[in-house]
């Protein structure tokens, strides 16, 4: 499960714990993106410190596991690049990627798409305000595509920076262990 996790919130950890138990998955990496792709402007905290927010929210999960792939990698994180290093690394294992109905929607402009396809298989989970237009994807990526239901969460990393900014609690929308470190480190108080 990518992401830009500026910072990492409960939506993220609900939608990636539903898809391991709906689909019978191992483990779920979270891997933060480096510099995301399709996206206007770029992650307001510094990799390092959304990578350690990562940790912080998985703690103790067994299931769970953070890797710093996109990090170390310079330039745009382009999932296809990551699966190539992963199936390298690990070659024995299949792999899915676990996205939210808003970027199932757009894997039809993600970076060489159909190569990806053929390599994964993608898990897109219901998020609230979002509507699948699946009739819009193509059918190479329809039948690699599994869609999930997850209790809906109205979280977004955006509100939950615009609410530090605006100097409101960010209490219960994320673990309390990111809670901290957001607070100690001042992240996001400006916008
Ligand atoms: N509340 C949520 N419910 C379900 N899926 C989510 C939720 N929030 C994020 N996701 C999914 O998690 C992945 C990573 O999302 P991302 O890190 O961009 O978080 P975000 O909350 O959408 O951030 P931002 O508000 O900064 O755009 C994406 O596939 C996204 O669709
Ligand atoms: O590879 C691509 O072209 C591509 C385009 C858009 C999004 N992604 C990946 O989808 C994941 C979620 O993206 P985002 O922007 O919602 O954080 C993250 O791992 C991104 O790198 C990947």
């Amino acid at each position: 499960m990518g992401g830009t996790f500026d910072p990492i919130h409960y939506g993220h950890l609900l939608a990636a714990e539903t898809a391991r138990e709906t689909c019978g998955l191992d483990e779920v990496w979270f891997f933060p993106s480096g510099e995301p792709p399709l996206k206007d402007s770029g992650p307001q905290a510094d990799g390092a410190s959304r990578l350690e927010m990562v940790y912080r929210a998985i703690d103790f999960q067994p299931h769970f596991r953070a890797m710093d792939i996109e990090l170390e990698r310079e330039g745009t994180s382009f999932t296809i690049d990551t699966i190539k290093a992963l199936h390298e690394l690990y070659p024995d294992r299949s792999f899915s990627i676990i996205i939210g109905a808003d970027r199932v929607n757009d894997l039809p402009q993600w970076h060489e798409i159909e190569a990806l396809a053929g390599m994964v298989s993608f898990i897109g989970v219901t998020r609230a305000g979002e509507t699948f237009q699946l009739e819009q994807l193509p059918s190479f990526i329809a039948d690699k595509l599994t869609i999930i239901e997850m209790p809906l969460m109205d979280i977004s990393s955006t509100a939950i920076r615009n609410r530090v900014a605006a100097g409101r609690s960010i209490r219960f929308l994320l673990p309390e262990k990111v809670h901290s470190f957001i607070r100690r480190n001042g992240l996001y108080e400006s916008v």
